[in-house]
């Protein structure tokens, strides 16, 4: 059964479309995650989803109910003077089977007595994280959850996210390492539309696109890297590379603007 399911979802604002007309489907315990350009409407979707925005048309069906949905958003709110701990805590209070707050805080690698007013940004980000899944969310809505996160911190979030199994989660993000990482299934929203979508590994015929094979005094294109090493036999420096997830939505952005 899907935990969630888009059909034909619409959103403008005034006489900007925003969304024009997309279905998605996304299965329980899936990542997928929503990709695009600025201005793509990527936002509107999800704030469709959460309940948080109207939509103009379409039907939008969510497996889950309110109590089951945790949501971290580009922005905390600001909690001034209370502590990692009297937040989680107080979050902790909406939810009927929420987490115990000590296990979430070790969990994202928070100090439960530091005041969220002297916490860093990437530490802020994780104590979101901390709030977005004290309820035990089986769908969890992550929006741009690692922006201004120096590479070490999302690298130890990558791994945060990938332990919560059995909850659907619905990512979007700028990052297209991070949707590789993270997502079983991406979709490319361009001008409102999705462009494309699949796994991340294969998407716009990624894994049939010829290898590049590079090496000191020499660089080929080829659909058979094996046969053109076994030819040339000695090439120092020696790479292998196909067209980075980052290629394949560059090409798609450009083809669809
Ligand atoms: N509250 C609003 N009022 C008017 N126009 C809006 C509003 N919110 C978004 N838009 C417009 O709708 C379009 C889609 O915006 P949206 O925020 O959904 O894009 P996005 O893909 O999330 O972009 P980003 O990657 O920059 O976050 C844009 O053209 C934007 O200017």
């Amino acid at each position: 059964m899907s935990a969630i399911k888009v059909r034909g979802l619409r959103k403008s604002y005034r006489d900007k479309v925003a969304v024009d007309g997309i279905d998605l489907d996304i299965a329980q315990g899936e990542c997928f995650a929503l990709l695009g350009p600025n201005g793509a409407g990527k936002t509107t979707t999800v704030e469709i989803l959460e309940g948080h925005r109207s939509k103009d048309a379409g039907e939008v069906h969510i497996a889950m109910g309110k109590h089951e949905i945790g949501i971290v958003l580009q922005e905390a709110a600001d909690a001034g003077d209370l502590s990692v701990y009297e937040a989680v805590s107080h979050f902790a209070g909406y939810y009927p089977r929420a987490r115990e707050p000590m296990e979430v805080i070790e969990f994202v690698g928070l100090q439960a007595r530091s005041r969220i007013r002297a916490l860093s940004g990437g530490q802020r980000r994780r104590l979101d994280v901390a709030i977005g899944i004290v309820g035990r969310p089986r769908l969890l809505f992550l929006d741009e959850p690692t922006t201004g996160f120096d590479p070490e911190a999302r690298r130890q979030f990558w791994a945060l996210i990938k332990a919560l199994e059995d909850t659907t989660i619905l990512l979007t993000t700028h990052y297209l390492d991070e949707a590789e990482a993270l997502a079983e299934r991406v979709a490319v929203i361009v001008n409102g539309n999705i462009v494309a979508q699949g796994d991340p590994k294969t998407l716009g015929g990624r894994a049939e696109a010829k290898a590049t094979v590079r090496w000191r005094g020499g660089c080929e294109e080829t659909d058979d890297p094996v046969g053109l090493i076994c030819r040339v036999r000695d090439m120092p420096e020696l790479t292998v590379t196909r067209p980075s997830l980052e290629d394949i939505y560059l090409n798609l952005i450009g083809e669809n603007r």
